[in-house]
């Protein structure tokens, strides 16, 4: 049985404009965890972190897993795609990278274009790809190798709605025993993913919680059409 978990203790990460994240001390276990905050809220900090692209100030950030599978996959908010390059031959050169074998590589390849539904775009180009589809290909990229931690920043930006329940359904379905944790501030994104809710408000956590107990914050004189639109726009005012 798995025990993936992402285990932070006391972690900051100060920058010089004087923004603090932290200091945070979360135990994230397997299935899908929702970071949200508004812009400036510290989310891309703390998965640089996580990622381990970035250094902590103090305190420490550590995957604990509970197997030997690859230990990480990172999709940032503006990740690089090959244009020429088909979405095959993209997966297969991360997979080597990744040090999938090469005798499993092709079907890592396959398992990774399924996942995300992309199957059929096979032997497309990246630059004949919808925006979604892109999305849905930085995924895949970010699972070929089938890590124990997925970090996904802002995966839903820029989506038409239809390709964002599109692709929030593939990253429901992601989550099984890997860790993986979603960087948004859309409160739809929130409703169709998350089993826990993190909401970060300038660097500190202000909610840690399901999206049930989220809704409980809501109070009627909030900015919102709903509980959950009306209780994260108190929180994200909560340390202001
Ligand atoms: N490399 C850096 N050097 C200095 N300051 C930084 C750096 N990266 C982020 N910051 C500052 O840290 C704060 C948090 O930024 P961060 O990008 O983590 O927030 P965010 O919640 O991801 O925001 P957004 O939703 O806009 O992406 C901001 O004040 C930002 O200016």
């Amino acid at each position: 049985m798995s025990a993936n978990r992402l285990v932070c203790e006391e972690l900051t990460k100060t920058y010089n404009n004087g923004f603090r994240l932290g200091p945070l001390s979360l135990d994230i276990s397997a299935g899908v965890t929702c970071l949200v905050g508004a812009n400036g809220a510290g989310k891309s900090t703390f998965f640089r972190l996580a990622a381990t692209v970035d250094r902590p100030t103090s305190g420490t950030v550590r995957l604990e897993s509970g197997d030997s599978r690859a230990a990480l996959g990172y999709l940032p908010q503006e990740p690089t795609l090959p244009p020429a390059a088909t979405c095959e031959e993209f997966l297969t050169y991360v997979a080597w990278l990744q040090k999938v074998p090469s005798a499993a590589r092709k079907q890592a390849v396959t398992n990774a274009l399924s996942r995300v539904g992309l199957a059929e775009q096979r032997t497309a180009t990246v630059r004949s790809l919808s925006g979604g589809m892109r999305r849905r290909l930085g995924i895949a990229h970010a699972i070929v190798h089938d890590p124990a931690l997925l970090l996904l920043d802002e995966p839903t930006v820029g989506l038409d709605p239809r390709q964002r329940i599109g692709l929030r359904e593939t990253i429901a379905n992601l989550g099984g025993d890997q860790v993986v944790i979603v960087s948004t501030h859309l409160v739809e994104d929130i409703r169709g993913l998350a089993d826990r809710v993190v909401v970060l408000s300038e660097g500190t956590v202000v909610f840690d919680g399901d999206v049930a107990g989220l809704e409980q914050r809501a109070t009627p004189d909030a900015p919102g059409d709903t509980d959950l639109e009306r209780s994260i726009a108190n929180l994200m005012g909560a340390s202001a």
